[in-house]
C-alpha cells in the first residue's frame, strides 16, 4: 500500500531509534561509550545525511572519534544504506527546545547550520575547513576513503556534511565502500591497483576529478561498474554463471581479483545513492511512488487503463500497486548485499537506472526464497522513481497466462488478443517473475514469445527471474531459451552468514525490536538455504517475547525455535493440509475447497502460512495445491498470518503446535 512520505525529522528519528538498538547490543562499546551515544538526538536526514545533535564538545569528539565505526555501522543497519552523520552541537539550553526522540516527528525542520557541525579534522584544523568553498567541501565530505580506512591508527574523521543536502558528495569519490575495508590492500594500508588507477588513493587527485566530472556519475555509474567487469566486455549476451554453491563472491569468482571488483560494486552502490540523494529524489522510492504518480495524472491514468487489475484477481488481496503490480516496498535500499547476490544486484541496479541496456533481456535464477522477486520490484521502483512516465508491469508468468486465457475466453469482445497485445506491447519495462511455469503452456508461449519480441526490438527492458538457468527451462522452445540467452543471464546464491545476520538486523531494525548479537547468530546459524525462512524464524521469535512481554533472549530464541533445530524432516503441502485440517477438526477437502467461513478460511490461512514457510514452494505451486488458487491469496494468508501471530496468541499457539506436529511426526 502506499505510504506517506515521512518529514526529515520523522525520518531521522525511526532510524536513529532502530540504530540506538544496534549500538545498545554493540558488545565491543563500553558503558562510557554508550553514554555518550546516549546523549544524541535525531534531527533530521536529507539525502543520505543524518543530523545528530550532542550537547557538549566533549560528546562530539567522542561520536567523531572512537565511535565514528560503530556508528557509521549502526546508521547503515538502521537505514539499509550508507548514511554520512552530521554532528552538530546544541547548547544545553538549546538542547531543551531540541526535540527529544520521541517529539521529533512534531518538531519544525530543523535548519542545518554548518559552523555548528564539525568533523573531527575540521576541529583541528578550522581555518582550512572555514575557508573551503562549497563544492571542495562536498567533495572532501565524499572523501569518505579516508573514513573507510578503520584499521588506520588515528580515529577515522567522520565526514562533514556541510548542513546541506549533499547531491555530488559520495559518488564523486568512487573508492567509498565498507565493503573495501575487506580488501587485503586495504587492510594492510596500501592502495590497491584500482584505487591508484583512478586515483582515489589519492584525496587531492581524486577530487579533481570528481570536480571535473560530477554530473556523469550517476548516470553511468552502474554501467561504468559493469564494464569494469572484463567479461562483460568481452562477452556481452554470454551467459555469467558463477560455480554453484560457491563460497566465493560471485563477481569474483567470475572477474577475477578481488580488489578490482570491488571497487566496481562500489561505483554501482554509489550510482543508487547519487540518484537517491537528490533532495527532489529521496532514497525512499517505495514511499514517493505516488508523489509520482500524482505528479504525473495522465501517465497515471494510462498506466491505469493498460494494467487494471483483471477480475479473476482479488484487489483487495496485495499490497500491490494497482497499475504496475509492483510491491512497492521491494527496493534496492533494503536489499541487503553480500558475495550471493551482490553481482545480480549490480546489474539489476544498471537495468533499472537504465544504463543496462546491452543486459536485455536480464535473467535473474536462484532457488526459492533468495530475492528474485524483491530485485524483480526493486528495478520497477527505481526505474519509476527515475522516471515516472515510465510504464513499468510486474507480472508473474502465472498472471500473464491468466490474462491471456481470459482474452482467449471473451468470445464477445473479439478484440480482446489485440488489446492484450497492445497492452503487453506498449510497456517500457517487463518484469516477469517464476518464468518456469510457462513451461509446456504451448500458446501461452507463443504469445509470450512474440510480445517478448516486439518488446525486445523495441529496445524495451525485459527482466526475467526463474528457479533455474534459461538453458534448463523445461518446455521451453529453443528458440525462446535462445533469446533469453541473448543478453545476461545472473544467478543469486543461498547468503553467507554475514549477509543472513545483516539482513535479520535489518529486519529487528524495521520492528523497532531490541535484538541481542547472539540471537542473530542462532537464527543465522541455523536458517542458511532460504531467506523467507530466516525472515520467518526472527518473526517467530519476536512473536514468542511479545505475546509474553519479554525481551528476546538466547533462550528464548532456542525454546521457540527448538522444534525447528531438532530435525530436518521433508514436509510436503499435502502433509501440512492434512495435519492442519486434523488439528481444526475439519477435512483435508474443506482447506482445498472454496467454502470461506471464519474457522475453515483460518485454517486455510494457517496452512498456506505453513506451507510458505515450510517447503521451497512458490506461492504459484501453493495455490495450486490448495485447489488452484492464485498466488496472490497465498501471499495475502502469508502476511495476514506472521502479522497475526505477532498480535494474537491464539493464532501463535496454532502456527506453533502444528509446527510441532509436523516436524516431529511419529509423536501425533
Ligand atoms: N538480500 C536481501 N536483503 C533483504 N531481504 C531479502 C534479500 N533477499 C531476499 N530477501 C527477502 O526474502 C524474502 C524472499 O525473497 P523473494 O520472495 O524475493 O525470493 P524469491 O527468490 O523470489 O523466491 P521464490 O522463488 O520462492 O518466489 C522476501 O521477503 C525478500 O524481501
Amino acid at each position: 500500500m502506499a505510504q506517506d512520505p515521512l518529514d526529515p525529522a520523522q525520518e531521522a528519528r525511526q532510524i536513529w531509534i532502530a540504530a540506538s538498538q544496534v549500538l545498545q547490543f554493540n558488545e565491543a562499546l563500553t558503558a562510557r561509550d554508550k553514554g555518550w551515544l546516549s546523549d544524541i538526538a535525531p534531527e533530521a536526514v536529507f539525502g543520505t545525511t543524518i543530523v545528530l545533535s550532542v550537547s557538549s564538545r566533549a560528546a562530539q569528539e567522542a561520536v567523531q572519534g572512537e565511535l565514528s565505526g560503530p556508528l557509521l555501522e549502526a546508521l547503515k543497519m538502521a537505514s539499509g544504506r550508507e548514511m554520512i552523520p552530521a554532528i552538530k552541537i546544541v547548547q544545553p539550553s538549546a538542547t531543551q527546545a531540541t526535540p527529544s526522540p520521541a517529539s521529533a516527528v512534531n518538531a519544525p525542520m530543523p535548519t542545518a547550520q554548518p559552523a555548528q557541525m564539525q568533523t573531527p579534522d575540521q576541529a583541528q584544523h578550522p581555518t582550512q575547513n572555514q575557508a573551503q568553498a562549497p563544492a571542495e567541501s562536498a567533495v572532501r565530505s565524499g572523501s569518505t576513503g579516508e573514513f573507510a580506512q578503520s584499521s588506520a591508527p588515528s580515529p577515522a574523521p567522520l565526514p562533514y556534511a556541510g548542513g546541506q543536502p549533499q547531491v555530488w558528495s559520495d559518488q564523486s569519490d568512487s573508492s567509498f565502500s565498507p565493503e573495501r575495508l575487506n580488501t587485503p590492500s586495504e587492510a594492510t594500508g596500501q592502495a590497491s591497483t584500482a584505487e591508484e588507477a583512478d586515483g582515489s588513493a589519492d584525496p587531492q587527485a581524486h577530487r579533481q576529478a570528481s570536480q571535473q566530472f560530477p554530473e556523469q556519475l550517476p548516470a553511468s555509474s552502474s554501467q561504468d561498474a559493469l564494464a569494469a567487469f572484463p567479461t562483460y566486455q568481452a562477452a556481452q549476451g554470454a551467459q555469467v554463471r558463477p560455480s554453484q554453491g560457491s563460497q566465493q563472491p560471485s563477481a569474483p569468482a567470475a572477474f577475477g581479483p578481488q580488489a578490482y571488483s570491488q571497487q566496481t560494486f562500489a561505483q554501482s552502490s554509489l550510482g543508487e545513492q547519487a540518484f537517491a540523494e537528490s533532495p527532489e529524489e529521496p532514497r525512499d522510492y517505495a514511499q514517493y511512488a505516488p508523489l509520482a504518480q500524482a505528479t504525473a495524472p495522465a501517465q497515471a491514468a494510462d498506466n491505469q487503463q493498460l494494467f487494471a487489475i483483471p477480475p479473476f484477481m482479488d484487489q483487495n488481496q496485495v499490497a500491490r500497486d494497482p497499475q504496475t503490480h509492483l510491491d512497492k516496498s521491494a527496493t534496492f535500499n533494503n536489499f541487503i548485499p553480500g558475495a550471493s547476490n551482490r553481482f545480480a544486484r549490480t546489474v539489476a541496479l544498471a537495468v533499472a537506472e537504465g544504463t543496462g541496456r546491452i543486459y536485455n533481456p536480464l535473467c535473474i535464477y536462484g532457488s526459492s526464497g533468495l530475492g528474485k522477486t524483491h530485485l524483480l520490484n526493486a528495478i520497477g521502483n527505481y526505474a519509476l522513481l527515475k522516471d515516472s512516465s515510465l510504464k513499468v508491469r510486474y507480472v508473474t508468468s502465472e498472471e500473464f497466462t491468466n490474462e491471456f486465457i481470459e482474452a482467449l475466453q471473451d468470445t464477445k469482445h473479439a478484440k480482446q488478443i489485440p488489446e492484450f497485445n497492445q497492452r503487453y506491447r506498449q510497456v517500457d519495462v517487463l518484469l516477469i517473475d517464476d518464468i518456469q511455469f510457462l513451461g509446456g503452456k504451448e500458446a501461452t508461449l507463443d504469445q509470450f514469445f512474440h510480445t517478448f519480441n516486439a518488446l525486445h526490438d523495441a529496445n524495451k527492458r525485459i527482466v526475467i527471474a526463474s528457479d533455474v538457468a534459461p538453458n534448463k527451462l523445461k518446455g521451453f522452445e529453443d528458440r525462446l531459451i535462445s533469446r533469453f540467452e541473448s543478453g545476461l543471464t545472473v544467478d543469486i546464491q543461498p547468503p553467507d552468514r554475514e549477509t543472513r545476520v545483516a539482513i535479520l538486523r535489518m529486519l529487528a531494525g524495521n520492528m523497532g525490536i531490541a535484538i541481542p548479537n547472539e540471537v542473530f547468530d542462532l537464527i543465522a546459524e541455523r536458517f542458511t538455504e532460504n531467506i523467507r525462512e530466516l525472515e520467518g524464524a526472527l518473526t517467530r521469535v519476536t512473536a514468542m517475547a511479545s505475546l509474553n512481554n519479554q525481551p528476546v533472549t538466547q533462550t528464548l530464541a532456542e525454546q521457540t525455535l527448538q522444534d525447528y533445530f531438532a530435525t530436518d524432516v521433508e514436509i510436503k503441502p499435502t502433509d501440512i493440509i492434512s495435519q492442519v485440517a486434523k488439528y481444526f477438526h475439519l477435512t483435508f477437502d474443506d482447506l482445498v475447497g472454496r467454502t470461506r467461513t471464519k474457522n475453515i478460511a483460518l485454517a486455510r490461512q494457517i496452512a498456506m502460512y505453513l506451507a510458505r514457510e515450510m517447503t521451497s514452494m512458490s506461492l504459484v505451486d501453493i495455490g495450486e495445491v490448495f485447489g488452484g488458487r492464485d498466488h496472490t491469496t497465498v501471499m495475502h494468508a502469508y502476511t495476514r498470518i506472521s502479522n497475526e501471530m505477532q498480535e494474537k496468541r491464539e493464532i501463535y499457539n496454532y502456527v506453533m503446535e502444528l509446527t510441532v506436529r509436523l516436524k516431529h511426526p511419529q509423536a501425533n
